[in-house]
């Protein structure tokens, strides 16, 4: 077809034939490297990685990224946001989709964490299940596998944390899981001793199409700066925190400027659900946020490589877990944005 139709004979056209001219023109417009040529062929593609809270997701796409972009800790669904990141290899790109933990919701934003988490298993090119080696293979499980069993894409099995299991608890993790889906192909890990980190790529990559770069070579993810400054900040305050201040906090990055040498200066509150919460966050004399900012501004200067000023303050937002309104305004949940 001729790449220079006018606006009458696209008129003309059949919505397929219509399809095909916009590809072509489409396909004109982007360079060789992007339409993998030149430099060989490129597999691309998008990879949803689900599983329960703390099964290792985040810390597993760390890993393959070799460096930090995901927030993890041992508190149970600590990632609130779908999460996409680029794992680059010679002649790949695989964007990685971390998912919320799939868990038995107690609220509004649990419940909007699972519609997240399913939501980006239909979109996929491929789906992986984190399952940890060392939880007992339970209802939770086998309900995320019975939504997995009805998607038509390629779906692969990681046990993770194979530092802290035996054999036969790794053999009986993935006898369980193999019952309920019949997995394209399935891997043991370990992110945090970085065993089978690098074969997993390649084992993820042998299950993608030939395709376009999607992000950009200088673009690592596609998650805004504030979004990911909030989502530092709130992982120091689940590892300082116990018991219900972690669920109850959410992060607001109010500002975020670039000064003269390099410097970043950022502003932002931390949310809890009630006074006494607010109470804990600040600590005595202040001790406990001034220990959540200097270990956050250490994360932060890694991140942006420059010096960073972070200014914290601390604020009540009495049951925000329960208001749609709320939630969206944190940037919780839906489709990450
Ligand atoms: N020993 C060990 N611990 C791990 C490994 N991978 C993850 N963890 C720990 O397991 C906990 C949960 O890890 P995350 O990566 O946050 O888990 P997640 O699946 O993203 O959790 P949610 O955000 O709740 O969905 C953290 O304390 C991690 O340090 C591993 O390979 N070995």
């Amino acid at each position: 077809m001729t790449n220079d139709l006018s606006q009458k004979d696209l008129d003309t056209l059949s919505d397929d034939e219509l399809d095909a001219y916009l590809a072509s023109l489409q396909d004109a417009h982007l360079p060789d490297e992007v339409l993998g040529q030149g430099a060989g062929e490129l597999k691309s593609g998008f990879v949803a990685l689900v599983g329960r809270p703390n099964s290792g997701k985040s810390t597993l796409l760390n890993a393959c990224m070799g460096e930090k972009i995901a927030i993890t800790s041992p508190v149970a669904q600590t990632t609130r946001r779908r999460l996409r990141a680029v794992v680059r290899r010679p002649n790949t790109q695989i964007v990685i989709v971390d998912t919320p933990g799939l868990h038995k919701p107690k609220d509004g934003l649990g419940a909007e964490l699972n519609r997240t988490a399913l939501g980006e298993m239909s979109d996929v090119d491929v789906v992986v299940f984190a399952l940890d080696a060392t939880a007992p293979f339970g209802r939770g499980d086998a309900w995320i596998l019975e939504r997995m069993s009805a998607l038509s894409v390629p779906k692969l099995l990681v046990i993770t944390k194979a530092d802290l299991a035996g054999q036969d608890q790794v053999h009986d993790q993935i006898q369980a899981a193999s019952t309920l889906v019949s997995f394209a192909d399935v891997m043991v890990v370990s992110a945090q001793e970085g065993f089978n980190v690098e074969a997993f790529v390649s084992l993820v990559a042998s299950y993608l199409p030939k395709g376009p770069a999607w992000f950009p070579e200088d673009m690592d993810t596609d998650e805004p700066d504030e979004m990911l400054v909030a989502e530092f900040i709130r992982e120091k305050v689940l590892r300082r925190t116990k018991e219900e201040v972690p669920h109850s906090v959410g992060v607001v990055c109010n500002t975020l400027e670039r000064g003269k040498g390099g410097l970043v200066r950022i502003h932002a509150t931390i949310y809890v659900e009630r006074e006494g919460q607010k109470g804990i966050l600040i600590g005595k004399g202040g001790e406990m946020i001034k220990r959540v900012g200097t270990d956050a501004r250490r994360d932060l200067e890694r991140l942006f490589g420059a010096r960073v000023y972070l200014d914290l303050d601390v604020g009540v937002k009495t049951r925000w877990r329960d208001s749609d309104r709320e939630i969206q305004l944190f940037g919780y949940g839906a489709d990450g944005s």
